[in-house]
């Protein structure tokens, strides 16, 4: 071979060795480009997945500052690690605005729930800091327990009890006698191995009186705690469909001395209060009992607290519509198609629970009754 064939030979294969390392780069370019895009979106949509949740401000932050917690509490990453199958997208159980919920098994053999906060909700730092500190003081069978934390830089991890039914939201909105055992959403499958069946009334009447002694606990501490963000995806059924309320995020511990706290408005839409509407700053127990009556409106009808509710052909709110069945006795009309209809469902039971739903949900805090109060009424309801 002479020297010219030598030398388009040797052009050639520099060429292809050339087109092959710029593919490598542009490609190596592209999943990068795609990785980064994956990663906003998740940013991005962990807050919109929820877009009804109004959290507080995240401008401060107390993260290592309060790093004070009960020492025996703390649960290494590896224990964790292991339990989760390596946060395995086949345990998780949960998907809330700050991160995915997972079900794992420690070493001890205790199965328990396992929140781990998105390192990239930096507003998940303060609701992981007021979650530790509330939630780790309370012993209620109604609330549900804490029982470990990891914390190591920009990583947060809660351990709870495992509370096996999942939440009231679900058994609300996504049963039917045939529901399947995994629910899609955007990103994961989340698990469930037990099928959701619409919740008969006696059953739906059992957890409003567990989150009512629940609440009715908080708010009678010697320092109260208000919740703010009582919801049906914060109820958490066991297998006996006892309550347990969850998710103390968003809560706030009140002075003896005093009657309110002044923070930002916090909450889901569609349980907010009305006087949230009017610019009021200021949280006090009435806000739990205003959340709860809309809890209570839910629980009897299966709307959804957000969205409006036809009535005569015209949209109206979910408590103004309760409020106006009431008022034309037309109570058992709110009724839950999917209620199983056995012999017996009593007419004064509902109307009862309405009239209680209608009272919770004043437009007024003064004409709203305290959780005592409220306990007192559903405890004694026709059943
Ligand atoms: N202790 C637990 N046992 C069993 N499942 C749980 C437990 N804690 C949470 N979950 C599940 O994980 C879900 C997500 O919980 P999380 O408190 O993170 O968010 P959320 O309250 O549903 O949503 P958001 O953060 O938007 O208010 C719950 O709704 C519930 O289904």
């Amino acid at each position: 071979m002479d020297h010219a064939a030598l030398a388009v030979l040797a052009a050639i294969a520099s060429f292809f060795v050339v087109t092959v390392i710029l593919a490598a780069i542009i490609l190596i370019c592209q999943h990068r480009k795609t990785t980064q895009t994956r990663r906003n979106n998740q940013i991005r949509t962990r807050p919109l997945r929820n877009p009804n949740h109004y959290p507080t401000s995240s401008s401060s932050l107390p993260v290592d500052a309060s790093w004070s917690w009960d020492p025996n509490l703390k649960i290494s990453m590896e224990e964790l690690s292991r339990a989760t199958k390596n946060f395995s997208n086949t345990l998780i159980v949960g998907d809330g605005s700050f991160g995915y919920v997972y079900k794992a098994s420690l070493s001890t053999g205790a199965t328990v729930a396992v929140k781990k906060l998105s390192p990239d909700a930096f507003q998940g730092f303060r609701e992981f800091a007021a979650e530790m500190e509330t939630l780790s003081k309370l012993r209620h069978h109604n609330i549900v327990k804490i029982l470990g934390y990891w914390a190591s830089g920009a990583e947060r991890l809660l351990v709870y009890e495992f509370i096996e039914k999942g939440n009231l939201d679900q058994w609300l909105h996504e049963s039917s006698p045939t529901s399947s055992s995994t629910h899609q959403n955007d990103e994961v499958s989340i698990s469930i191995d037990f099928i959701r069946s619409p919740l008969p009334w006696e059953t739906r009447v059992k957890i409003i009186r567990g989150v009512a002694h629940g609440l009715c606990y908080l708010h009678g501490l010697e320092k109260p705690i208000i919740h703010r963000d009582i919801k049906a995806s914060n109820v958490l059924l066991d297998s006996e469909f006892e309550a347990h309320i969850a998710d103390f995020g968003l809560a706030r511990r009140m002075d003896k001395s005093h009657s309110h706290v002044s923070t930002q408005v916090a909450g889901t839409i569609g349980y907010m209060p009305p006087e949230y509407r009017d610019g009021s700053n200021v949280a006090n127990p009435k806000v739990d009992v205003y959340s709860f009556g809309v809890l209570m409106i839910e629980t009897v009808s299966g709307h959804r607290p957000n969205l409006a509710v036809k009535l005569e052909g015209n949209d109206i709110g979910l408590v103004n519509w309760a409020r106006k069945m009431k008022e034309r006795n037309t109570e058992l009309e709110m009724l839950d198609g999917n209620i199983p209809r056995e012999e017996g469902l009593k007419e004064e039971s509902v109307r009862e629970y309405v009239r209680i739903a209608c009272m919770c949900t004043g437009e007024l805090q003064k004409d709203r009754p305290e959780m005592p109060e409220v306990v007192k009424l559903l405890d004694s309801m026709p059943l």
